[in-house]
């Protein structure tokens, strides 16, 4: 619960001109109010198709006496293509269940959207050794509910409780343990299903903490919370997820292919060396050209210069492609297509972290900002 109309025109200059370079899809989930306004503003910036959106919140019911309510077809008519539920303010502040957070995801299916399925433990929770048994729980009542054919277009964010606003970051280590995790429950559902979900992590991810929480081998981006409050924030987490082909990376391109044809040009045109070199250019053409010593030395010097020129812009290119790489964790969610359904055994032999570890992988860091606005 964080913006106003300011905010919000302000968040989306903030990110027009900048957004391109991003390799990482954005989905941003504002609050209902400023869904449209949100809407307009991307719009305006170019940027419509660019970045996604999502509520916050929906009703399971489509329509009806609810009031103060949102149902999941309001969302989609309001130009939302996600929906979070079972964030886990949500299950604190509003008591919501499993199975209530089920039936959210389902409504989110049946209206058109994405479900975004948040799981996370408690400190409690954690502290009691239960953290894989509760997430397993929660997001088993919503395999479970909807069914994994059905699931094929949803996400799944997990966000340990004890680290959302408060600064307190998981280690990629525990991250990770915690995704593998849920990977785990979501292959014993369904191989395909397992493979191509995406399995964000949300937790006071910051620019300078999420190129390590992303180079988790399960973790396939970010559910952001204050840190997107600040577009250089929001960005730079962003762009830990890999950024696209600079101009820079795109001149050495042009570059390295007009060297490549003068140069297989320069090597064809001197297979013959001497008079076959002077004659491709007229009769006379050595001695006028070149001067006196001829076409030959002035081609074989160009050459050696446009051999030079070739291995540095790769070495350049080369260069370019690790820094990005170094930055490219994951590219984002991937594209989800429908999964065949299978249900099987839930998994029981997943082991809970041992408590003096799970303490041990607290990491206190800056107060960090509560909000509702993440990204991907
Ligand atoms: O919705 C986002 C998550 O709750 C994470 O929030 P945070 O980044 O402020 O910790």
């Amino acid at each position: 619960m964080h913006g106003s109309r300011a905010f919000v025109t302000d968040f989306v200059r903030g990110l027009e001109d900048r957004v391109d370079e991003l390799a990482a899809r954005l989905i941003l989930f504002p609050p209902l109010g400023y869904l449209p306004l949100l809407r307009e503003a991307l719009a305006e910036a170019g940027l419509a198709g660019r970045v996604e959106l999502g509520g916050q919140n929906l009703h399971p019911a489509p329509d009806g006496a609810y009031t103060g309510e949102c149902s999941g077809e309001m969302l989609k008519d309001l130009g939302a293509s996600w929906a979070l539920v079972g964030h886990s303010e949500r299950r604190q502040y509003a008591a919501e269940s499993n199975e209530l957070v089920a039936e959210k995801a389902a409504a989110a299916l049946r209206a058109g959207l994405r479900p975004m399925i948040c799981v996370g433990e408690s400190e409690t929770e954690r502290e009691a050794g239960q953290a894989v048994a509760v997430v397993t729980a929660q997001i088993n009542a919503v395999l479970d509910h909807c069914g994994t054919e059905a699931l094929a277009s949803a996400a799944v964010a997990y966000e340990p409780v004890w680290a959302i606003g408060t600064g307190r970051t998981a280690t990629p280590e525990l991250a990770q343990e915690m995704h593998a995790a849920l990977r785990g429950v979501l292959r014993s559902w369904d191989e395909s299903l397992a493979e191509r979900m995406p399995v964000l992590y949300g937790g006071s991810v910051k620019a300078a903490n999420a190129a390590g929480l992303f180079a988790g081998a399960d973790i396939d981006g970010g559910l952001v919370g204050g840190a997107s409050l600040d577009p250089t924030e929001f960005l730079g987490i962003a762009g830990a997820l890999g950024k696209t082909v600079s101009t820079f990376e795109l001149v050495l391109l042009m570059l390295l292919v007009v060297d490549a044809i003068a140069l297989a040009a320069l090597v064809l045109l001197q297979q013959g060396r001497g008079a076959d070199v002077g004659a491709a250019f007229g009769a006379g053409a050595a001695n006028t050209m070149f001067g006196s010593s001829g076409s030959a030395s002035f081609l074989t010097k160009l050459t050696v210069w446009l051999a030079i020129g070739f291995f540095l812009i790769s070495f350049g290119l080369a260069w370019t492609a690790k820094e990005r790489a170094a930055n490219m964790g994951n590219l984002g969610i991937p594209t989800v297509e429908v999964a065949a359904p299978e249900v099987g055994d839930v998994p029981g032999d997943i082991p809970a972290l041992e408590d003096a570890e799970a303490e041990e992988q607290l990491t206190p860091e800056t107060e960090g900002v509560d909000s509702d606005i993440p990204d991907l």
